[in-house]
C-alpha cells in the first residue's frame, strides 16, 4: 500500500514558504515538480555520461546512448507501444501534435475534406489543424460539450463521417477535467476512415493509458506534466502511419546517406528525429516513469480521485463558486476550474498566492472553449499525487479569506 504521503519527501521544493505561508502548488496541469530521482538522473548524465548519441564509439557515447535508448523502451512499456520504433522523442505534446499536422497532414488530407475537433481542446490541438485545413482547403469542425460538461458523443457520431480524415482529441480537458469516451470516438473515426489523434498532455501523468487498448493511431504528451524534465515529449504513432510519413526537420541522426542532391532516412524512430536530441531529457524521463510505476498509475489515479471526492463537496459548498466541467466527482479528474462571484480569477489567483496557495488563471490555452462557456477566464486548480487533503483545505481556507476580502465589491 502506497503512502502518499511519504512521497512528498521526493519533492524537496514543496517543503517551502510563499508570503511567509507553506507553498501550496495546486498548478500541475501546467507543469509537474520534480523528484529527487529525476533530478538525480539529469545530474548524473552530465557528471558522468555526458556525450552525443548513436554515432560515438567511445564508452562515454556507448553509454549515452544505452541510456537514450533505454528511456525509449521504458516509454513503450509505460504506454504499451508494440515496439519503440512507435515511439518518437519530441519536445512535448505541442510538437508531436504539430508533426502530425504537418507530416501527416499535409500528405493525407485532401481538399474537401474534414478535420474534427472539440470545443475542449487546447490551442496546441486546435492551432494546428486550423493551419492544416488553410493549407489544404479541407474544413475543420468541432465536436460540443454538453450541458453537464461532457463532450457530446451523440453530436460527435454526426460531425464524424465519411469526409472526416482526422479526428484529433483530448483525452482529458486542462479546464473541466473530463476524461472523454477515446475508445468510442477512435471507433467512430475508424468506421469512417479516419484516424485517431490523442493529446495525451493531461491524461498520461495520472492514469494508465494503454495505446493499443486504445486503438488511436497516435498519441502525444509532455514529459514535464509527469515528473520528467521540459523539453522532452513523445508522439506515439502505429508503425504503418510512420513509415508513411515524411520527416519533419532534416539534418543529422536521421540519415542513412546524404548525396549530392538527394538523400534517404534512417528507419524508424530516427526517421523523425533530426540533430542532437535532449539526451538528458529523455534520460530524466525515462526515470520519472520508473518513479511513477514504483507507484503505480492506478494508485495514483485512485488516489488524486480520493482528493477530488475530498474537495469538490468542500468547494460546491462555497456559496457564489461556481465550478466548470462534470459535477459528479466520479467523472472528474484533479483538474478544477471554477469562478468566485464577483473576483476575477487573476484577482483571485493573486489574493491566493498570499497565501502560498499556487493555482492558474486566464484562458488555459483554451480561448474557444472560453467562448463556449461564455467566460473571459477562469481560476484552476490541479491536483497531484503529492497534495494532499491539507492542501485541498488550504485552498478552502484561501478560497472563503479571499471571498471575505472581497465581500463588499473592494476591487
Ligand atoms: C490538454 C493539453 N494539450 C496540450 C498541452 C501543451 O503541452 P506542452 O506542449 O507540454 O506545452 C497542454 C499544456 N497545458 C497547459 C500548460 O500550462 N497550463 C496548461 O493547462 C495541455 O493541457
Amino acid at each position: 500500500m502506497i503512502d502518499f504521503t511519504q512521497l512528498r519527501k521526493d519533492f524537496p521544493i514543496l517543503f517551502q514558504e510563499v508570503n511567509d505561508e507553506p507553498l501550496v502548488y495546486l498548478d500541475n496541469a501546467a507543469t509537474t515538480q520534480k523528484p529527487t530521482l529525476v533530478l538525480d538522473a539529469l545530474r548524473h548524465y552530465y557528471e558522468n555520461d555526458n556525450a552525443n548519441v548513436h554515432r560515438g564509439v567511445h564508452t562515454l557515447a556507448e553509454r549515452a546512448t544505452a541510456d537514450y535508448e533505454n528511456s525509449r523502451e521504458k516509454i513503450r512499456t509505460f504506454i504499451n507501444a508494440k515496439e519503440t520504433a512507435e515511439v518518437l522523442f519530441t519536445r512535448g505534446t505541442t510538437t508531436g501534435l504539430n508533426w502530425l499536422s504537418r507530416s501527416y497532414g499535409d500528405a493525407f488530407v485532401q481538399e474537401g475534406d474534414e478535420i474534427v475537433i472539440s470545443f475542449m481542446e487546447h490551442h496546441s490541438n486546435i492551432i494546428p489543424w486550423q493551419q492544416l485545413a488553410n493549407r489544404k482547403g479541407a474544413t475543420l469542425r468541432y465536436i460540443s460539450i454538453t450541458e453537464d460538461g461532457f463532450l457530446d458523443l451523440e453530436e460527435a457520431k454526426k460531425v464524424i463521417n465519411s469526409k472526416t480524415a482526422i479526428v484529433s482529441i483530448a483525452h482529458v480537458s486542462n479546464v473541466l477535467g473530463v476524461v472523454n469516451p477515446i475508445k468510442e470516438l477512435v471507433q467512430l473515426a475508424h468506421q469512417n476512415g479516419a484516424v485517431m489523434i490523442v493529446d495525451g498532455a493531461q491524461a498520461v501523468p495520472h492514469m494508465k493509458v494503454d495505446v493499443q487498448e486504445l486503438d488511436a493511431d497516435f498519441y502525444a504528451f509532455s514529459g514535464h506534466k509527469m515528473c520528467g524534465p521540459t523539453g522532452i515529449g513523445v508522439l506515439y504513432g502505429k508503425r504503418e502511419l510512420l513509415e508513411q510519413m515524411e520527416p519533419i526537420e532534416f539534418g543529422g541522426e536521421m540519415i542513412d546517406f546524404v548525396n549530392l542532391y538527394d538523400s534517404t532516412w534512417k528507419e524508424l524512430p530516427w526517421k523523425f528525429e533530426a540533430g542532437t536530441p535532449n539526451i538528458a531529457g529523455a534520460i530524466a524521463l525515462g526515470a520519472a516513469i520508473d518513479y511513477l510505476s514504483e507507484i503505480g498509475m492506478d494508485s495514483i489515479h485512485r488516489y488524486e480521485q480520493e482528493l477530488v471526492d475530498y474537495v469538490m463537496p468542500k468547494l460546491q459548498a462555497i456559496d457564489g463558486l461556481t465550478i466548470y466541467g462534470p459535477q459528479d466527482t466520479k467523472d472528474h479528474t484533479g483538474v478544477l476550474a471554477f469562478n468566485l462571484e464577483g473576483v476575477h480569477p487573476h484577482d483571485l489567483a493573486t489574493a491566493l498566492d498570499m497565501e502560498g496557495v499556487a493555482v492558474r488563471a486566464g484562458h488555459h490555452c483554451a480561448q474557444p472553449l472560453m467562448k463556449y462557456l461564455h467566460l473571459p477566464a477562469t481560476a484552476r486548480a490541479s491536483f497531484y499525487f503529492y497534495n494532499n487533503k491539507a492542501d485541498a483545505d488550504r485552498l478552502i481556507f484561501a478560497l472563503e479569506a479571499t471571498k471575505e476580502f472581497f465581500k463588499d465589491g473592494i476591487i
